[in-house]
């Protein structure tokens, strides 16, 4: 499965944020999205999403093909848990749901805050459980906006070793300040 972006441009008042960005981007890869604070990264993601949308060029991305994202913004509903969060994105309540959503998030939190309100989780755990939700959730293409915010180094290493275990064939984006992050991923570096 290929993403393909050609001539692609955005501005806001005047001033040029992306500037004829042409990619082709293939299933089975992580892209790593670097540059500077305010360079674009988060604006070229949202364009990816269909939230925003350019002003020239497009953005071919084949039929049937399923996005997950974590936002910049953890955008969980606070007063559910982690598993709640999960669970609420698929139709139906399954066992099946139950179980997959806690096998992922016991392997990114530890066991006892799985059913405690996100409102009593740390900035970096909740920052695990949209990381959880967005691989939860069925999809081809998975779209991570500072995923790693909050989290210790440590921490970080192995939530990058789980994301690269269950992402192996999907294609994954990723917009980072830090390079290190694309050297733990063995990601391509994407600069905008
Ligand atoms: N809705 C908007 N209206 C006006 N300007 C905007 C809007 N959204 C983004 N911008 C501007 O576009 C530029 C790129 O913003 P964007 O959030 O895409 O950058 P970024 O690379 O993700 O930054 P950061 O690393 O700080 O998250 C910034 O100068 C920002 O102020």
């Amino acid at each position: 499965m290929e993403l393909n972006i050609r001539d692609l441009c955005l501005s806001f008042d005047g001033r040029s944020v992306l500037s004829d960005v042409n990619l082709s981007l293939h299933s089975g890869n992580v892209y790593c999205l670097m540059g500077p604070s305010g360079s674009g990264k988060t604006s070229f993601l949202k364009i990816l999403l269909g939230l925003l949308k350019a002003d020239s060029g497009f953005v071919h991305i084949p039929v049937g093909i399923k996005m997950s994202a974590v936002f910049q913004e953890d955008r969980l509903c606070e007063e559910f848990t982690p598993m709640e969060n999960l669970i609420m994105t698929v139709p139906g309540y399954s066992r099946e749901h139950r179980e997959k959503a806690k096998e992922i998030l016991l392997n990114l939190l530890p066991e006892e805050s799985l059913l405690r309100p996100v409102s009593t989780l740390s900035g970096g755990m909740k920052r695990r459980v949209a990381i959880g939700r967005a691989l939860f959730v069925p999809s081809d293409v998975i779209l991570m906006d500072e995923p790693f915010t909050g989290l210790d180094h440590g921490t970080k290493e192995k939530v990058i070793r789980y994301i690269k275990t269950c992402t192996r064939d999907k294609l994954v984006i990723i917009s980072t300040h830090h390079s290190e992050d694309a050297a733990l991923f063995d990601g391509t570096l994407i600069h905008v």
